[in-house]
């Protein structure tokens, strides 16, 4: 009785528990002491490996990647894109973006009208008024200038918020007036020679929209929208099992120096140039964006942490490099370039020359060619890196 009073104690109780007879003799007692030692330790070492496979798949299913690259060259818009496919979507920045949009179309009229005054193009009579009062948005000034940060800073100090909107309501019509007059249009066929931003028609063209009292940005808008990233910010997101951490730098000079702590630990970089910027300047230099860019990859390529990084070009903007081809002659920027001036040469070119400065034979280097605010499309290459960085842990833990 004693010993079933034991066994349903032990049943009923802890059911990992050891199981105690209560009639074994001493040398059972010895042998069963023994073989519960021996199944102890068993049990442990199949703990130890059983935690180590684990920690080895959390390691293949986390992955570090940063999104490198030139200021202007996508990177931005990459991560939004990210947030649009694999994330919750741009709903909670419509708010920000708003003023973000109004501040675009300012900055936009603004350069053109400065442009028109440096190029000296008449202007029609009746537009002179409205000349007159973009050039003379002294208040915002500052913010109006992309080259500067305080954009960044008017967007989080409320009161300049509601200034800017403010100033966009007042000064609508006036930009509406100028982006019609044939000379305005004219400087902005030398968009690339007064630093207008890429997506400078696409506000333009849309001022009536923004100007409504209920104006909520649309995703596309919000793609299109410029501010320059200032620092480093982390994003987190899961694709395909993959726990993705996602590093968004600011690509100015002034910023770059923030990028060497993040290089620790990295498995694979996204590396962002501007394909359509061939014939483009830097913001606050005269060097050429696509050289600037082509150096920088070479130091980033090159690095010794980056020895056992997987690198993928991203050659974006590839939509305006198709329509700058029609009017513009590549081999008037490089003059090595004897090819003719279409997308499938130029393209080849200039992958040419970015990985010629990959110094490691050994070191392969995936190549996009990219339209950044273009989904469909990055859906498909957001697949592709996925799938790249899924192989490479595999082959790193020595599964394939
Ligand atoms: N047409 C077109 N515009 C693009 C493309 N990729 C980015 N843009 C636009 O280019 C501008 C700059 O893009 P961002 O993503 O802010 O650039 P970034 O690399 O983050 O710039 P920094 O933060 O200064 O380093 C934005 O207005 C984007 O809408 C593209 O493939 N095609
Ligand atoms: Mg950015």
């Amino acid at each position: 009785m004693a010993s079933t009073q034991s066994v349903s104690i032990n049943d009923m109780g802890d059911p990992l528990r050891p199981y105690v007879p209560t009639n074994e003799t001493p040398d059972e007692k010895r042998k069963r002491v023994s073989s519960e030692k021996q199944a102890k330790k068993r049990s442990e070492a199949i703990d130890k490996q059983l935690k180590a496979e684990r920690e080895e798949r959390e390691k293949q299913k986390m992955a570090k990647l940063l999104l490198l690259g030139s200021s202007e060259s996508g990177k931005t818009t990459v991560l939004k894109q990210l947030k649009i496919i694999h994330g919750r979507g741009l709903s909670d920045e419509r708010q920000r973006y708003r003023r973000i949009v109004h501040l675009n179309v300012l900055t936009a009229i603004k350069a053109l009208a400065n442009a028109l005054i440096t190029f000296g193009y008449p202007i029609k009579p009746e537009n002179q008024q409205h000349l007159d009062r973009i050039v003379n948005l002294a208040a915002i000034k500052n913010s109006l200038n992309r080259n500067s940060i305080t954009v960044q800073a008017a967007i989080k100090n409320q009161q300049l918020d509601d200034n800017s909107q403010d100033i966009f309501m007042e000064n609508m019509n006036s930009v509406i007036a100028l982006w019609n007059d044939p000379s305005v249009k004219k400087c902005y066929n030398s968009a690339s020679e007064i630093g207008l931003q890429d997506s400078a028609k696409y506000f333009l063209d849309n001022v009536e929209r923004f100007g409504k009292s209920d104006f909520l940005p649309t995703d596309e808008d919000i793609l299109q929208a410029r501010i320059r990233t200032v620092g480093v910010a982390e994003h987190k997101f899961e694709i395909a099992d993959v726990i993705y951490k996602i590093y968004d730098v600011g690509g100015h000079r002034s910023q770059r120096h923030f990028w060497a702590p993040y290089f620790d630990d990295v498995n694979a970089i996204i590396f962002m140039a501007a394909i359509s910027a061939f014939d483009q300047t830097l913001e606050d230099s005269d060097m050429n964006r696509m050289i600037d860019s082509i150096q920088l990859f070479e130091e980033i390529c090159n690095n010794p942490l980056m020895i056992n990084t997987h690198i993928i070009l991203f050659l974006n903007k590839i939509d305006i490099l198709k329509q700058k081809l029609g009017y513009i002659n590549v081999n008037d920027y490089f003059s090595e370039y004897q090819g003719d001036n279409k997308f499938q040469s130029v393209t080849a070119f200039f992958k040419r020359k970015f990985l010629a400065r990959n110094h490691n034979d050994e070191k392969h280097i995936y190549v996009h060619f990219t339209h950044a605010t273009d989904t469909k499309q990055m859906r498909v290459i957001v697949a592709s890196v996925n799938d790249i960085v899924q192989r490479m842990n595999l082959k790193a833990s020595g599964l394939i």
